[in-house]
Parts: structure tokens; C-alpha cells; sequence
């Protein structure tokens, strides 16, 4: 038996986003997103499923704290549907928009959890997308109005804010795989949002600094690891192409000022070129506060010559899968977090989504998800194995508080440590609810 102990400094929390939980999609005036449009595109999302009441946190959020604070927990990240506050994506600012989330933020703080509130997690406005959307750079300076107005409004009751999450699945997995809203399949389109991105984040950042105020400010790419199936030369670098579209790519010109060169030139050599404008790699390069973290599942990789966009294929290595589909590999948790570090130094980190789907149901009131709580311990070993490595981490939100809109799966697939009946909207906490509230009590477990 073995204790793994966490620091008494660390922040423990639970991560959700608007989209995913809000529902209320008329509340307030808000206007429409492309999630709502993808959504309700035949095809697009499993059974049909969509955000209109969701998990109807909107009106519900008092709820949700009073089970935060049974969990015990120090921060709470979510998001703000960017609708809410424009829901024209200019122009006016809805007020009722924002005493939303003033109601939000005050009754966290009146329960002693901080917010953490992530500006960008997907819900683009949907006039923004008629006029272009992330390929225009007019959203760039849209987003920082958003931001702006949102720092303005909040900048004294919250103190860590997240400008973008997930900057892959926005740029490529949104416009290349096409599997997420807006759904294209465009790889130079989605190579121009992944800049548009960047360059709209370093300027978010840039205005938060003008602002004199004394949080922090940061941003949340999704990494995934490749695992190399073989000592070969070739397998190391295929997969160092695959680890690099979300590592490299999304961090390299923020903390280094440059895209990677060896991905520059392997898209160069596809056609693709990065629709770099004078000044932008300056303005991307702003120093930030902290690295959001979103880490999920990993695979053994290798070579294999015109498989995909990077010459690399999966390899099924016989690892445990969630009910998702996705490994369960802690290994790649504890590989690409010391990855990072020895890019780009010791950034304090969040991680700020770490979570598995298990779709298990309440029986006599009980949900018994041995499979979420393994897979907690594991990861959680994974990341005290990177601290003891010289990883510098702040803080881990668990990904989800409620089972939620797991987008183009719907609601069929299950995140939360706490159960949704999305008939009743009753929530149910799960046994992997109550071992992470005694793992945040006593900031250790026992493997
Ligand atoms: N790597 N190559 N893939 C090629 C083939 O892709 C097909 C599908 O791909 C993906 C990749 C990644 C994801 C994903 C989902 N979440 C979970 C959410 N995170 C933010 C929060 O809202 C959670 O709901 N994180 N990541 C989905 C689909």
C-alpha cells in the first residue's frame, strides 16, 4: 500500500463549461452560438442531442454550489457563453448577460470557492460566424472587446482567467476533422484560426495588463500523448510530429515567440502556410501567468508512410478504454506534463481538465463508478509522479462536476462525478463524488 500526498498549497476544483451545462438558451437575451446551429444540423451530434436545457445550470447554479462545497473543493472553472454578453457578438452588452455571472461569481465567493472563469470554451456567437468567424481577423478584436468588458466588470472578484480552451479542437478539430461546430474540413482554414487564436489571446492578455489588475491570466490548450511503439528513428518522429500539432504549436509561439520549424515545414511542404501579419508573433508572445493543462488519454504510435496528416498511425497496445473509446494511459499524463516542463521551463501549471466517461446509472440511489475512481488515482499518481519530477503544478480541476453535453457524443456520454437524470435534470452524486471529497479533505490517497 502507498500513500500519495499532494502539498497543502495545491487547489483542488471541478471544471464545466456554458454550453455544456447552461441550457436556458433564450434566458437574458442571449443570442445564438454555433454549437446551437451545429447542433441542430441533422447529423451532426449523436441522437440529435443539443444545449437548449442541458443540465439547466443557468438556473440551477445554487445547487451546483451547495454540492461544490459538500466537495470541499478551492476553485471552480467555468465558462462564460460569450452570447450572453453580446449576443450579437458586437455592438451592445447585455446586462442581464453579465448579472448572470455576477450572480454566479458572488455565490462561489460566498462559499469560499474561487472562480476560475475560462472566456472562450467554444460557444462563438453565431453572428460572428456569419461574418467569418475565426478566419476573419475581425473576430480577433471582437474577443478582446469581449474580453475587455469582462475584466472591467469582474476584474475584482476573479482572479484567474483562462482566455482560450482547448486551441486544437477550436482551430483543427472545429475545422479540419470537422468533427465540432462550425464544421469544416479545411486544413489552411483551420491553420488560420489556429493563429487568429494565438494572436487573439496574446492580445487579451496585453489588455489585461492595461488594466493594472492583479490576477492571473493564462490559457488552456488540450494535449494528447504519442508514445513512440519502437526505438526507431522513424516511430520518434512521427510521433514527435503528432505530440508537437497540439504542444508545440499552440505553446511554442507563446513562450518562445516562433512556430516549431518542423512543423512549419511539414505543412510548407502540404501547401500550408501560417497567415503571419507584422507584429503578431510579438503580440502572441505576452508572458503569462500560468499553463492550463487539459489532459485526457494517450497511445502507442508509429510510422506508417501517408497515414494522416503527421505520416503516424495508433497503435492498439491493449490498454484499458473508458467508455468513451479513449486509453487509459496515466503514463502519457506524466510524460507530457515532464515534456513541458523541459520545453518551456518551470510555468506554473493547472491542469484544468482531467476526467474519464463511464456511463454508469444510479441503482437504490447509488452510482458505483469504480472505473472514474481508478482512473482518478492513476492520474492523480501520474501527476504526483511529474511534482516529484520538477513539474510545477498549481492546482488539478476535475473534468466534470455533472455529467454534461459532451458535444458531438451529445449526452450519451457521461464525464461527472456527479450523475444527471436529464429528464428530471436531479443530480446524484457518484461514488467517485465522495472518494475525490475525502482525497481533497486530506490532500492524500492510498494506491
Ligand atoms: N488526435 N487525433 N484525432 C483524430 C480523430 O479525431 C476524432 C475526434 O477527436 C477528438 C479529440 C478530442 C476530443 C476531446 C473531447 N474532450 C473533452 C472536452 N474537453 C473540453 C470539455 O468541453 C470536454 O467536454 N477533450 N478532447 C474529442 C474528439
Amino acid at each position: 500500500m502507498s500513500i500519495i500526498q499532494f502539498p497543502k498549497e495545491m487547489k483542488w476544483g471541478v471544471a464545466t463549461a456554458s454550453y455544456q451545462i447552461e441550457g436556458a438558451i433564450n434566458a437574458g437575451g442571449r443570442g445564438a452560438s454555433i454549437w446551437d446551429v451545429f447542433a441542430k444540423t441533422p447529423g451532426k451530434v449523436k441522437n440529435g442531442d443539443n444545449g437548449d436545457v442541458a443540465c439547466d445550470s443557468y438556473h440551477r447554479y445554487e445547487e451546483d454550489i451547495e454540492i461544490m462545497k459538500d466537495l470541499g473543493v478551492d476553485m471552480y472553472r467555468f465558462s462564460v457563453a460569450w452570447p450572453r454578453i453580446f449576443p450579437n457578438g458586437t455592438g451592445e452588452v447585455s446586462r442581464e448577460g453579465l448579472d448572470y455571472y455576477h450572480r454566479l461569481v458572488d455565490r462561489l465567493t460566498e462559499n469560499g470557492i474561487q472562480p476560475m472563469c475560462t472566456l472562450y470554451h467554444w460557444d462563438l456567437p453565431q453572428a460572428l460566424q456569419e461574418k467569418g468567424g475565426w478566419d476573419n481577423r475581425d473576430t480577433i478584436d471582437a474577443f478582446v472587446r469581449y474580453a475587455e468588458v469582462m475584466f472591467k466588470e469582474f476584474g475584482d472578484k476573479i482572479n484567474h482567467w483562462i482566455t482560450f480552451n482547448e486551441l486544437w479542437c477550436v482551430s483543427f478539430l472545429s475545422n479540419y476533422i470537422g468533427v465540432h461546430a462550425p464544421g469544416n474540413t479545411d486544413l489552411q482554414l483551420a491553420t488560420n484560426v489556429a493563429h487568429h487564436l494565438l494572436v487573439a489571446h496574446g492580445k487579451a492578455v496585453q489588455s489585461y495588463r492595461k488594466m493594472g489588475l492583479d490576477g492571473q491570466i493564462g490559457y488552456a490548450p488540450n494535449v494528447e500523448w504519442n508514445e513512440p511503439f519502437s526505438n526507431q528513428m522513424e516511430d520518434a518522429e512521427a510521433c514527435k510530429r503528432g505530440n508537437g500539432w497540439f504542444i508545440e504549436w499552440f505553446m511554442d509561439p507563446v513562450f518562445k515567440g516562433a512556430y516549431p520549424s518542423f512543423l512549419v515545414e511539414w505543412f510548407e511542404k502540404k501547401g500550408i502556410t501560417v497567415p503571419i501579419e507584422a507584429g503578431d508573433m510579438e503580440t502572441i508572445q505576452q508572458p503569462i501567468d500560468f499553463l492550463g493543462i487539459n489532459y485526457y488519454t494517450g497511445s502507442v504510435a508509429r510510422y506508417k508512410e501517408n497515414e494522416g496528416l503527421f505520416d503516424l498511425e495508433k497503435v492498439d497496445a491493449g490498454y484499458e478504454k473508458t467508455d468513451i473509446g479513449w486509453n487509459i494511459y496515466p503514463e502519457g499524463f506524466y510524460k507530457v506534463l515532464y515534456y513541458i516542463t523541459e520545453q518551456y521551463g518551470q510555468i506554473p501549471i493547472y491542469i484544468t481538465e482531467n476526467g474519464s466517461c463511464y456511463n454508469d446509472e444510479p441503482v437504490n440511489g447509488q452510482v458505483k463508478d469504480e472505473g472514474r475512481i481508478r482512473y482518478l488515482s492513476q492520474h492523480l499518481t501520474a501527476l504526483k509522479r511529474s511534482m516529484e519530477s520538477g513539474v510545477n503544478i498549481k492546482g488539478y480541476m476535475a473534468w466534470s462536476l455533472l455529467d454534461n453535453f459532451e458535444w458531438a457524443e451529445g449526452y450519451s456520454m457521461r464525464f461527472g462525478i456527479v450523475h444527471v437524470n436529464y429528464r428530471t435534470l436531479e443530480r446524484t452524486k457518484k461514488d467517485s463524488f465522495y472518494w475525490y471529497k475525502q482525497m481533497i479533505a486530506n490532500q492524500f490517497f492510498e494506491l
